[in-house]
């Protein structure tokens, strides 16, 4: 079809130079931003921001992320659409997260976002500020305090070890163990077996809170609103697990003792009054608080435990200097017993330097919270020279943090224990060296750190202990293991193991 010259001249004046200036700007923004452009660092685009590259790499969002922030100097901003309040600094500096959760903590909440996208999570201590998490910390800290409550942990693990690989042991022959949701390997240290449903249901929790971390609020809020994709199944989820929650309590103020757990948290809790209603029913904050147990309890442990066998069972050195130092111990214990297994006490392992390093090791690489976030409540000043603003979100990439260079060194990507040790006064006996927490993460830093993580050492190491003493373990040939997207490191595809009597188990 031939223009007419009215068309030709309506065109060339008004149509060309509108869609010339519209291609210009990205065009623009393209050509800028690929001038020394580093590939991990997120093209900004007009209208859209850094979504794009964000979306992008979101099957990789930890190694992304930590890539990133070594591309960047270890602090970058990521921008999401203009329009939008999508503003992240993102930091793997350890002085900045010095000042952010130490120096300068009151400065640095949690924040309400940080509530909402833990949603059922959101007033519990996880997820509290200022007056409402300090009284929850001095809380939850006296109850993990009580002697009863560490022994009663303690003893759940050691029965289940002895159950469970007793049975294993009992037997002859090679054991194939398939673990999606903990299973023998991260069963292990659970304090109380969940079903499967409601473990799915905690896994369903916390992969849609990382994907909530990644988008504008307003992406994920209206998603949630329509009840579609993740937010469906996170609804769900909700959904279960204080059915779940709410049926025990009401069991228990029942007076049904058949509910009462191994590790009997709800105990600490069922008879104050600030926790139940008028009626005597229990709160809303109630079931909250014991969701968020579940989480605490089950999550770090049942995840520390699998990626700790696997870096062990991938690193024959370290097999065996964790053997070379059970030696002795399972010697003076296999004297006068008559078992098919030994099995470590925490009282055993409490000194083993290289279980400890192994351990830390293993958490380094693997940080249970890849990510930890806050957001700033008043304007500040990094000590990188960095501006934040009030209202900034601040995401620290714990994942790069062990994987940093200049704190690691040039093999900080190795598995490799012996980094963590050091000679104690000469006497050639190895102790674990210091690391500072805020460049050591994993069980986080400043005021907010870890309440467990003398119990979670103490439960940990006799079981693997008891586990590598007893068996040879084996990653099943073709398995990949890799991260979950998830904003607690788990394995994406389970953990398959071939576990295997050892022969040399000396017997008595
Ligand atoms: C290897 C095991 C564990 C690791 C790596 C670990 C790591 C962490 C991390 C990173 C946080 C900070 C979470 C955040 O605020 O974003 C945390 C907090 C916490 N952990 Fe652990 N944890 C472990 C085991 C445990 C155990 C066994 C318990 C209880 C017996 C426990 C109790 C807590 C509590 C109560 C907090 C909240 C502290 C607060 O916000 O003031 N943890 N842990």
């Amino acid at each position: 079809m031939a223009f007419t010259s009215m068309q030709e001249q309506l065109f060339y004046s008004i149509l060309l130079p509108i869609v010339l200036v519209l291609l210009a700007v990205p065009l623009h923004f393209i050509v800028k931003n690929n001038k020394n452009k580093n590939p991990y660092i997120p093209t900004e685009w007009p209208l859209v921001g850094m979504l794009p590259g964000m979306i992008a790499n979101r099957h990789n969002f930890h190694d992304f992320a930590a890539a990133m922030l070594v591309a960047a100097g270890h602090n970058f901003e990521v921008r999401g659409p203009p329009a939008s309040s999508m503003r992240f600094f993102t930091t793997s500096d350890p002085e900045n997260v010095r000042h952010i959760f130490t120096t300068n903590f009151d400065n640095y909440p949690k924040g309400e976002d940080f509530a909402d996208v833990f949603g059922v999570l959101a007033g519990t201590i996880f997820a509290a500020d200022a007056e409402a998490w300090r009284r929850q910390r001095a809380r939850i800290h006296h109850v993990l305090t009580r002697p009863e409550l560490v022994s009663s942990m303690e003893r759940s693990c050691h029965d289940k070890v002895a159950t469970r690989l007793g049975a294993v042991a009992c037997t002859r022959g090679e054991h194939r163990h398939g673990v999606r949701h903990g299973g023998l390997v991260g069963c292990l240290l659970s304090p109380d077996m969940l079903p499967m449903l409601l473990a799915g249901a905690l896994d369903t929790l916390m992969e849609v809170a990382l994907y909530r971390h990644s988008m504008p609020a307003f992406c994920w809020k209206l998603m949630k609103r329509l009840n579609v994709g993740g937010e469906r199944k996170y609804a769900e989820a909700e959904a279960l697990l204080r059915m779940f929650v709410g049926e025990r309590i009401a069991g228990r103020i029942a007076g049904d003792d058949s509910l009462v757990t191994t590790v009997d948290i709800l105990s600490y809790y069922i008879d104050d009054p600030e926790f139940r209603d008028d009626a005597g029913e229990p709160t809303d904050f109630f079931i909250r608080t014991i969701v968020n147990f579940m989480v605490a309890l089950r999550d770090p442990m049942s995840s520390a435990l699998p990626w700790l066998v696997y870096n062990l069972a991938t690193h024959r050195h370290a097999m065996s200097a964790i053997r070379d130092e059970l030696a002795p111990i399972a010697a003076r214990k296999s004297a006068g017993a008559g078992r098919d297994m030994i099995i470590f006490e925490p009282e055993d392992t409490k000194h083993l330097a290289y279980h400890k390093a192994a351990l830390f090791e293993s958490l380094r690489l693997y940080p249970i919270g890849p990510i930890e976030r806050k957001e700033a409540a008043a304007d500040d000043v990094l000590p990188s020279g960095h501006t934040v603003r009030a209202g900034d979100t601040m995401l620290v990439s714990v994942y790069g943090m062990g994987r940093l260079v200049d704190v690691w060194g040039d093999d900080c990507r190795d598995y490799r224990p012996e980094r963590w040790l050091t000679f104690k006064n000469g006497d050639g006996n190895y102790k674990v060296r210091h690391v500072p927490s805020y460049k050591f993460m994993s069980f986080n830093t400043g005021p907010r750190s870890c309440l467990g993580k003398k119990v979670a050492v103490a439960t940990i190491t006799p079981v693997v202990a008891t586990l590598l003493w007893n068996f040879d373990v084996e990653v099943m040939a073709g398995h990949v293991v890799e991260p979950k997207l998830s904003v607690v490191m788990q394995m994406k595809n389970g953990f398959l193991v071939k576990v295997k009597k050892r022969h040399e188990i000396p017997t008595i």
